[in-house]
């Protein structure tokens, strides 16, 4: 069994549509889609707001590493270029969660080493999942109240878009 929490950004091209083609390519897996924000950039580089959602998945056929594997898949089809470290992307796709998994390996780390402190990836999975926790952090919600206030005001609900489950 897994069951994973997937967040998905995009703030190049038609951001809206990049989001829609992730959630399509995810396929049967999907249980949840989040409602769609604007995000202001997070991290040292100047850039575009993004929009940001957050996806949940099952498949009793993926493990850990499937659901990485599923997330390059998807940046892949949205023409990712790796090149700036936290620089724009037409899709950026991570793995915030695997079950209760708990590991550090060169290619993966669960839970995501930032998802914690990512207003972006909080304040969406609160919206689908009200009773989250993050493995080794404990209730998101209690992680969203302990984001700074500049943290929380640059992540606004984006009523008018919407991502449909397939
Ligand atoms: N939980 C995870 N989800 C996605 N990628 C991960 C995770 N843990 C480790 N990685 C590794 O992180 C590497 C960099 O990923 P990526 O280019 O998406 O980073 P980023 O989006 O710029 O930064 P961030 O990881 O802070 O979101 C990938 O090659 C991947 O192997
Ligand atoms: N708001 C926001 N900021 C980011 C995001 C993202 O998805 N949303 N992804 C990044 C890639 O590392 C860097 N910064």
């Amino acid at each position: 069994m897994s069951s994973a929490v997937l967040s998905i950004g995009s703030n190049l091209g038609d951001r809206l549509a990049h989001l829609r083609a992730a959630v399509a390519n995810l396929g049967g897996a999907v249980v949840a889609v989040s409602p769609v924000y604007q995000t202001a950039p997070w991290g040292p580089v100047a850039q575009d707001d993004y929009f940001n959602a957050v996806v949940l998945v099952d498949d009793p056929a993926v493990d850990a590493r499937g659901w990485l594997d599923r997330a390059w898949d998807c940046e892949r089809s949205a023409g990712r270029v790796r090149d700036v470290r936290w620089g724009p992307r037409t899709l950026d796709v991570d793995v915030v969660a695997v079950d209760q998994v708990i590991q550090e390996t060169p290619d993966l780390v669960l839970p995501h080493p930032r998802a914690h402190e990512r207003a972006f990836v909080l304040v969406p999975w609160l919206d689908v999942a009200p009773a989250a926790e993050l493995p080794g952090r404990g209730p998101v919600a209690d992680l969203v109240r302990a984001l700074p206030a500049d943290e929380l005001a640059g992540v606004r609900r984006r009523a008018d878009l919407r991502l449909e489950v397939e």
